[in-house]
């Protein structure tokens, strides 16, 4: 049986495999399928660095976790899986990813729009699987996978977590699941070594603050403004308060996302104490509305550039 092998397919792991047919063509390698193999991907994925792992080892460099925000499958999935490289090779620490989903209640109209083109392209949970199965080995950060509470809860959430970490992604987010029902979701990512993340606002009573932060793992999403993400002039001076309050009742490391979309922006926050940076709309608008997918990459690792630089 001649199949061609690439990262996806199995792999001998408690042997050597003594099949391997090299056939004429170099690339290609034949592996001899049995029942004894883990998927390379989940092997390497497991080896790979997860969130809280990545904000420690900068804390000891004391650096901030530079975290770019894309929708998976906008303006089509082979260029997520280029911008992903883009991002992870000029300097991402933590790439979140989203699962474009059909009433993103917690988006503003840029991401709204990727959403709606993605799924309009047809892109779908398990493209988005495949895609990151190839593309997850050739990173050099984890993956923090986005999506709304609806379509977990219908693939099941043990499912769910069974795939994505075989996937080799290494957290979560959940924008809209309620606090009280996170309960069971952590259960399951923690049983497939997945990093659940959850988000406090400015609106976020005190002691709900330090319930949704106790339960955070990876790290803790600070919503920098009321309202949907989308770019903003500024960030609000009580995002410094806030990382304030946060930070007495936690040693997590905080990131802030929502409005930040310049370097003075990424500047500012960090020198508020926050120990990453989450920018979403603003890499989203580059990808999703340039006359070409070479046009989005190449200004997204401009872009990319230019924030970064913000934070050295
Ligand atoms: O787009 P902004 O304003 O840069 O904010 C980050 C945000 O995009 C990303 O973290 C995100 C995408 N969808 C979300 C839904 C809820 C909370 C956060 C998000």
């Amino acid at each position: 049986m001649d199949i061609a092998f690439n990262s996806s397919r199995l792999l001998p792991f408690n042997k050597i495999p003594t099949t391997l047919i090299f056939p004429p063509h170099p690339c290609k390698i034949s592996v001899f399928q049995s029942k004894r193999f883990v998927p390379m991907a989940a092997l390497t994925a497991s080896l790979a660095v997860g969130l809280s792992e990545t904000f420690s080892k900068l804390k000891q460099q004391d650096k901030v976790a530079f975290i770019p925000y894309i929708t998976a499958g906008d303006p089509d999935l082979s260029t997520t899986a280029e911008a992903l490289k883009v991002l992870s090779t000029y300097g991402s620490d933590i790439i979140e990813l989203g699962v474009p989903y059909s009433d993103p209640l917690a988006d503003g109209p840029v991401i709204q729009a990727a959403a709606t083109r993605s799924l309009a392209r047809g892109t779908n949970f398990s493209a988005i699987i495949s895609m990151l199965k190839e593309v997850i080995p050739e990173l050099s950060c984890p993956i923090a996978l986005f999506s709304y509470y609806n379509p977990i809860l219908k693939r099941g959430i043990g499912n769910f977590m069974m795939t994505i970490k075989d996937a080799g992604v290494r957290g979560l987010v959940v924008p809209d699941v309620p606090l009280e029902e996170t309960e069971i979701l952590r259960k399951e990512a923690v049983k497939h070594n997945i990093e659940l993340v959850l988000l406090t606002t400015p609106t976020t009573p005190k002691d709900r603050m330090k319930a949704i932060v106790e339960a955070s793992e990876g790290f803790v999403y600070l919503v920098s403004s009321v309202g949907v993400t989308g770019a903003r002039a500024s960030v609000s001076e009580k995002v410094q308060t806030l990382l304030e309050e946060i930070k007495e009742v936690t040693e997590k490391p905080v990131a802030v996302g929502f409005g930040i979309s310049k370097p003075e922006h990424v500047k500012q926050v960090a020198s508020w104490g926050a120990d990453g940076i989450i920018v979403g709309s603003a890499m989203v608008k580059l990808l999703g509305e340039a006359q070409s997918p070479e046009e989005g990459l190449k200004a997204l690792e401009n872009f990319t550039k230019s924030l970064k630089s913000a934070l050295s």
